[in-house]
């Protein structure tokens, strides 16, 4: 079988420590083997940071799964990094891209089964000239080149999935100002469709029950206290409702997280990034994974990001790495 794709993110944060962790319980956690891609020196610098004793070796996507048992199977794209642990350096930033394509040249190819992506630091990307918002934008771009349907990337959709609570922010990394500028019938309606449809056809759930969140306090109040939600969202419900999807909204946000409201739907979209991103990490900062919905492959990722103050430190937590590996490869195999 062949392996996940592990990227090698951003190589001064806590993905090489975590991927060190997690292969270090590989037989106690039962994890599929994966391959990672990246600079084997950054690997083999934090393991002895960690006082780990991980055999990094070289290895290709066809003797990934072999070598997985007794040592580290690490791809090299041939990009150095000079960034240490917690000091980012915009210098690494094309080792940290050059894993993200080759994650998903290898998977496209049927060599790898999914990516699964150490987090980058966004700022320091964009310092090297970096023009995508974040992961997600980019393997939208990348499942559009040389794709069914070259030049028009598919439109990817960001879920933080946890057994407790699952959400999809409408509008992701822009400005809070920007929101409801950005916010559109359309753009809802797009983002439920693709949320309803992935749910159905990779997570198993036959028909959805979408909660949508209204952008106001009070989700407008009937229009007093902001006309966003009567104008844009509820004709967005409108509209799914009439193609068949199971969505209610526009719903006040703030009692939408207790337990007895998460009981009544399987996904919350919310209007911003923090408006859904917060309460998934409340509940679940260990567990949660953030999964790109929308395009043609599997991608997971932890819910956090580089925390470059833990990096080298051991005191960085692998579970939701972990929990990405596995749920990656829970969407990744095919259901009997
Ligand atoms: N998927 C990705 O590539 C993501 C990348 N980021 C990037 O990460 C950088 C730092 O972002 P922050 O907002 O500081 O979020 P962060 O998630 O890196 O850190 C937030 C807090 O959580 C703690 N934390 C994070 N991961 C942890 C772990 N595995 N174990 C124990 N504690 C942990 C940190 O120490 C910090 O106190 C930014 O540049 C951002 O762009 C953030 C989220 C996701
Ligand atoms: N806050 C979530 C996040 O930053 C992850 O974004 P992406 O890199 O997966 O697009």
């Amino acid at each position: 079988m062949p392996p996940l794709a592990l990227t090698l993110g951003e190589p001064a944060g806590i993905g090489p420590d975590l991927t060190l962790q997690a292969w270090a319980q590989r037989f106690a956690l039962k994890l599929p083997p994966f391959l990672t891609i990246g600079d084997p020196g950054v690997f083999q610098g934090r393991a002895r940071a960690l006082g780990l004793d991980v055999a990094v070796e070289p290895a290709t996507p066809d003797s990934a799964a072999a070598m997985f048992p007794h040592a580290l199977p690490v791809l090299a794209t041939g990009h150095p990094v000079t960034a240490a642990p917690g000091r980012p350096d915009a210098s690494s930033a094309p080792a940290a891209r050059a894993a993200i394509e080759a994650a998903v040249a290898l998977v496209r190819a049927g060599r790898a089964r999914a990516v699964v992506t150490n987090p980058i630091a966004k700022s320091v990307m964009y310092q090297a000239g970096f023009a995508f918002p974040g992961h997600t934008e980019f393997l939208a771009a990348l499942a559009a080149d040389g794709g069914p349907a070259p030049g028009k990337p598919p439109r990817a959709v960001m879920m933080i999935w946890s057994a407790v609570l699952a959400v999809v922010p409408v509008t992701i990394h822009i400005p809070l100002a920007e929101v409801p500028r950005r916010l559109t019938r359309d753009l809802i309606v797009e983002t439920a469709t693709i949320t309803a449809r992935d749910l159905a056809a990779r997570f198993g759930i036959a028909r959805p029950r979408l909660a949508i969140a209204g952008l106001n306090p009070h989700a407008g109040e009937a229009g007093t206290l902001g006309r966003e939600d009567e104008d844009i969202v509820r004709p967005a419900v409108a509209a799914l409702r009439a193609a068949g999807i199971d969505a209610r909204g526009p719903l006040p946000a703030d009692t939408l997280f207790h337990p007895a409201a998460r009981a009544t739907y399987d996904v919350v979209l919310g209007m911003y990034h923090d408006q859904v991103l917060a309460p998934a990490k409340a509940l679940a900062f260990d567990t949660a994974v953030n999964v790109t919905l929308g395009l043609p492959f599997v991608r997971t990722s932890p819910d956090h990001g580089t925390a470059f103050e833990l990096a080298g430190t051991g005191h960085a937590s692998p579970s939701s790495l972990i929990a990405a590996l596995r749920l990656a490869h829970r969407l990744a195999t095919p259901s009997p």
